[in-house]
């Protein structure tokens, strides 16, 4: 018998493409060595080129998925991504409230404020910003924006480290304990940066910026390894240093697939030993 891994819970949306969303989060979960647990939020109808649908979860169910695995299999650290509505972000706050989830409690919760997909389709309903920013976001130990959510959320055009800044002080205005304001969409600059800041310590992570379009699931992935280090007992700043790495290395090797954006991919981290294309159906 071997040990019980760590446990990480997503409570997000279905991408049928399998680039983005929950699918993503469970690879990367399983890529970063922690057993991954899903509460579903939304089934969206997607593909490489946009989202043409998706469906809401009923509240009830979503919250009755997060309470099932925390009562059973426990949760070390949890994250959100597609919440869709106002209604299901309310039930979400309320429930990780209710079972400790959050800042300065004892699980890990970390919001990715997800609002649209990279094609610019919406995956929020217009009157669920409101919901995030008053009563997701002053829960979160830890709120991944991109320059996108930045500027829906504060109004902030952003567009280089020095605004990352003053957009980092003001979401921590409204109340999470970390911001990780990301940096992929500066696309004018030649590094990609990531800004990390709890209003004390404020912290850059650069890296490489890859020539490439398949980086669909990105924010995502980077979210999850984020919160799978977090299970596994890291705290932020290293648990963020770690997610990076992993998503530098998933932007590195995406992959095409259909005719638009392909997905981010995690599967260097299986090794040398996994068949190639060609290999596997010989
Ligand atoms: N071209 C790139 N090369 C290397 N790293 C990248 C690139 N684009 C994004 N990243 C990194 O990927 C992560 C996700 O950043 P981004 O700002 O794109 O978030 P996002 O818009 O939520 O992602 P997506 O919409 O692609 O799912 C960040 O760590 C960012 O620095
Ligand atoms: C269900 C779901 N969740 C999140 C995203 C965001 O990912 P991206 O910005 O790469 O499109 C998505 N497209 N679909």
């Amino acid at each position: 018998m071997t040990e019980t891994p760590k446990t990480a819970l997503t409570i997000a949306g279905s991408d049928s493409g399998g680039g983005a969303g929950l699918q993503a989060d469970l690879r990367t979960f399983f890529a970063c060595g922690v057993h991954g647990m899903t509460a579903v939020t939304a089934v969206t109808v997607q593909n490489s080129i946009g989202v043409s649908g998706f469906t809401e979860i009923p509240p009830g169910i979503v919250a009755a998925q997060i309470e099932a695995v925390a009562s059973d299999m426990g949760v070390n650290a949890a994250k959100t991504g597609m919440l869709a509505s106002a209604e299901i972000i309310s039930t979400v706050a309320s429930t990780v409230d209710a079972l400790g989830f959050g800042r300065e409690r004892q699980t890990p919760f970390v919001v990715d404020p997800v609002a649209a997909s990279m094609h610019g389709d919406s995956l929020l309903r217009d009157d669920a910003l409101e919901a995030l920013r008053t009563e997701l976001l002053p829960r979160a130990t830890l709120v991944t924006p991109n320059l996108d959510e930045v500027r829906l959320l504060t109004g902030l055009d952003v567009n280089d480290v020095a605004g990352q800044r003053d957009a980092a002080e003001a979401l921590l205005a409204l109340g999470p304990q970390w911001v990780l304001v990301k940096g992929g969409h500066a696309t004018d600059s030649p590094r990609c940066v990531d800004l990390l800041s709890d209003g004390t310590h404020v912290l850059e992570f650069e890296g490489p910026r890859y020539d490439t379009p398949h980086t669909h699931g990105g924010g995502d992935t980077l979210a999850s390894a984020i919160t799978a280090h977090l299970a596994k007992g890291l705290g932020v700043p290293d648990a963020v240093s770690a997610g990076k790495k992993f998503i530098e290395r998933c932007v590195a090797e995406s992959y095409p697939l259909g005719a638009g954006a392909g997905p981010v991919s995690p599967f260097w981290r299986l090794g040398p030993d996994i068949p190639s294309p060609a290999s596997r159906d010989s």
